[in-house]
């Protein structure tokens, strides 16, 4: 239904008003047969998704404004690339025993899609919902605080750091709006910043902000080597413990003294999680086969990797987003 107002521009056409609007009014800017238009309204209003402040007046509230913002593609994203993995969830529970899935290719997505794909090397083979799949990864977080604007990047990591420091090694970074948004809180701070993903994703970067990107696959050991920190944000949810181990042990192999391990991710607490992290864990669930962790299961995944957890930043209330810093075990 969300989808619906979002094709039509209803939440564009009821933001953008000055005061509420008529079904009439709406009828016309939006194409709706008024009879169809009138069951949608009632529906949305009773679903908080507009007000309806008179028998014929509708107006945006804030979920109506959320839905027309740039962070509105979020409904395109899930209508169009996770419906069918969700879709999917129940009948491959109950054909796998309630396991819980650790197989990327042996997912609810596979079930959905009908492939034997891993998601990311499906998604870049359908360019309509890899295109979707950046934006979203881009506009997720849209409106909530930034990493840095509660862990102190350029006291912990950048302090005096110089021209040829390697600053910044941001892996699995999509188009790399993260380490733009690190250039442009710091504009005055030095050091090289590097972005890595797959080829198909570096091939899509446009380069800016002195930014440098690289093709690297973490399954293999880090090409960058004693950089200041190497920054991970939403990799660790996307993959179960034996992958993260090998993603996070081919880091290590390039760390200095002075280098950490930033990890960007959901730590959730052992009760009263917030619903978008809970929302985003069956995500996980359903997309990869993966998962978002509580601060127990944390520790002992990166013990695994041979890490210890030097501090966890929490920087978001709404999802229980954090950076974890991590550095290698030291050997007794
Ligand atoms: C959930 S997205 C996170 C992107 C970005 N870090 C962010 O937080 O928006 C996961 C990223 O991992 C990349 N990726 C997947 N497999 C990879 C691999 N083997 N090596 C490097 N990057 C990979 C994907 O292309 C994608 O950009």
């Amino acid at each position: 239904m969300a989808r619906v107002g979002y094709d039509t521009k209803m939440w564009s056409v009821l933001a953008e008003s000055e005061g509420p609007l008529s079904l009439a009014q709406i009828a016309e800017k939006t194409n709706f047969d008024p009879l169809l238009l009138k069951r949608f309204l009632r529906y949305y209003q009773s679903f908080r998704m507009l007000s309806q402040p008179g028998d014929d007046a509708y107006v945006a509230n804030n979920v109506t404004k959320a839905l027309a913002g740039p962070d509105g593609v979020a409904v395109e994203y899930f209508t169009t690339v996770l419906q069918k993995p969700f879709e999917a969830v129940p009948r491959y529970l109950k054909s796998h025993n309630y396991d819980n899935p650790t197989n990327p290719s042996d997912s609810p997505w596979q079930e959905g899609y009908e492939t034997k794909l891993h998601p990311f090397a499906w998604l870049q083979s359908n360019a309509e919902h890899f295109e979707l799949f950046m934006q979203w990864v881009h506009l997720s977080r849209a409106g909530l605080p930034m990493w840095f604007d509660v862990f102190p990047f350029d006291q912990i990591v950048g302090k005096g750091s110089d021209k040829d420091t390697i600053l910044f090694v941001d892996v699995g970074s999509a188009l790399g709006h993260q380490s733009i948004a690190l250039r442009q809180r710091f504009p005055d701070l030095l050091g090289r910043i590097i972005i890595q993903d797959t080829a198909q994703v570096i091939g899509a970067v446009q380069p800016s902000h002195d930014i440098e990107s690289q093709i690297y696959d973490f399954f293999t050991p880090q090409p960058v080597r004693g950089a200041r920190a190497y920054y991970l944000r939403n990799i660790v949810h996307d993959w179960a413990d034996e992958q993260v181990v090998m993603i996070l042990k081919n880091q290590i192999t390039a760390m200095s003294e002075d280098s950490v391990i930033l990890l960007d991710d959901m730590v959730l607490p052992e009760k009263d999680s917030p619903w978008r992290a809970t929302q985003l864990d069956m995500t996980m669930l359903a997309a990869l086969a993966a998962m978002e962790r509580s601060e127990t299961q944390w520790h002992a995944l990166l013990e695994k990797a041979g890490l210890e957890i030097v501090k966890i930043w929490k920087y978001t209330e709404e999802c229980d987003d954090s950076i974890v810093v991590a550095k290698p075990k030291k050997v007794a």
